[in-house]
């Protein structure tokens, strides 16, 4: 590895290399329970083991009737019993919201539709027929999610509904946080120098929302490099996919990540990027498949960088596309970084739904961020006029 390469690369790229560095040491699936699936991403398609629904089925309480009325009442057809075929014109069986639809049945008349003397019943259907067709939802085999797709709550219903009891995923990438610098408090007031980390108490809760398993915190890591070494390795030995590191990305008197990666024997996958703030940010691949991402110390840049390196190759380990990017309308000016994509800190206003920049949105600062739906993109040598439609990188 060659000592401070600054191989920067503009920030679409960077997103793009480092998906693909996580794509290409994706690890092998594995089966689950459904009950232990849900944040885990779909190793395969999920697709419909029966048609869905897999028989005809009443969306109604009424009557299944064959041919014209009245119809005489032959018997009753509840939900989660086989229904016996309706052979008669001129008959009918009680049907119930759910229950499966008679072989023979012409229309179901709601019951609200309907009167009933003795054991006749008259009445008038609506249109169209009120019952879901077999494989109105899906066919059977029939692809519902693709590889990639992140398990949700609503993917897991749909799961269950599709006959599967357990599903082949892609396990959640364990991801250890270490916070350099000897400045940091870990409780208390900022004085005399003394900052208080404000990022071993955000980045595992952002890594949970992107999908990885977050170990505790390590803070803070002492600035020499010994203790960074150290550091990294507990983690690695502690099973860690990747680690995100805070600070001493830059080249200061004690920053020590550039060295202790070389002592590693790290590779850079991608080393500062063109974009502001938090361009000092890194990833850098290490023997086996592991990865240390170097979030930059200021607060809103490391959080840029987790949205910028991390976001994508947590998503290329687990197969899962590049994420998407949203769109914003811009509501006022948002100035451009010369050179550099801006990912400016915008609000979006209840009012008119467009999106404003925030104050208080230097790097140092989290004030912005804590009210932000995300950053707009602003592309190297442009400025984000009002009216302009630009991308968004939503927050997770
Ligand atoms: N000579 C130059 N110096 C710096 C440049 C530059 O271009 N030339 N770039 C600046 C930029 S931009 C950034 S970003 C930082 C990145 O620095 P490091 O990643 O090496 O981070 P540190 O020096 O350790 O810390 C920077 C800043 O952030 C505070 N910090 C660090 N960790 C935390 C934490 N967990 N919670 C709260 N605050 C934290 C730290 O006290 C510093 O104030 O480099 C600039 N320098
Ligand atoms: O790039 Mo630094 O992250 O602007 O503060």
């Amino acid at each position: 590895m060659a000592s401070h390469p600054t191989t920067s690369l503009p920030w679409p790229d960077a997103r793009r290399a480092v998906h693909a560095a996580g794509a290409a040491a994706m690890r092998a699936p594995v089966t689950v329970p459904l009950v232990e699936a849900e944040g885990l991403t779909l190793a395969e398609p999920l697709t419909a083991r029966a048609p869905m629904p897999a028989f005809p089925t009443s969306s109604v309480d009424g009557w299944a009737v064959r041919g014209a009325g009245p119809w005489r009442i032959t018997g009753q057809v509840l939900a989660g019993s086989p229904a016996p075929a309706l052979t008669t014109d001129g008959t009918c069986v009680e049907i119930a919201t759910g229950a499966m639809v008679p072989t023979g049945a012409s229309v179901i008349v709601r019951v609200e539709d309907s009167t009933v003397s003795g054991d006749e019943v008259t009445g008038e259907a609506r249109a169209p027929h009120e019952w879901r067709d077999i494989g109105e939802e899906a066919a059977g085999g029939e692809e519902l999610m693709p590889a990639g797709t992140r398990i949700n709550p609503a993917v897991l219903g749909l799961a269950a509904s599709a006959g599967h009891d357990v599903l082949r995923v892609h396990k959640a990438p364990k991801v250890a946080t270490l916070v350099f610098g000897d400045e940091l408090l870990v409780e208390g007031v900022a004085g005399d120098g003394r900052v208080r980390d404000a990022l071993g108490p955000q980045v595992p809760a952002w890594l949970r929302r992107l999908g990885a398993e977050a170990l505790p915190p390590v803070v803070p890591v002492p600035d020499t490099l010994d203790a960074h070494v150290d550091a990294l390795k507990k983690a690695l030995d502690g099973g860690a996919d990747l680690i995100c590191t805070t600070g001493g990305t830059m080249h200061g008197p004690v920053d020590h990540l550039h060295p202790a990666l070389k002592e590693l024997g790290a590779e850079y996958v991608v080393n500062t990027v063109e974009v502001r703030p938090g361009f000092p940010m890194l990833v850098a691949a290490l023997p086996g498949g592991r990865f240390v991402c170097g979030l930059p110390g200021n607060p809103q840049s490391a959080v840029v960088a987790l949205v910028t390196l991390v976001m994508p190759l947590l998503a290329g380990l687990v197969g899962a596309p590049v994420p998407p990017l949203g769109t914003v309308t811009l509501g006022a000016e948002v100035p451009g970084r010369g050179g550099h994509t801006h990912l400016a800190l915008v609000r979006r206003d209840p009012a008119d739904g467009l999106a404003y920049p925030l104050p208080h949105a230097n790097s140092a600062m989290l004030r912005g961020l804590a009210r932000a739906i995300g950053f707009a993109v602003v592309a190297p040598d442009t400025t984000g006029t009002p009216g302009a439609s630009v991308p968004l990188v939503a927050l997770p």
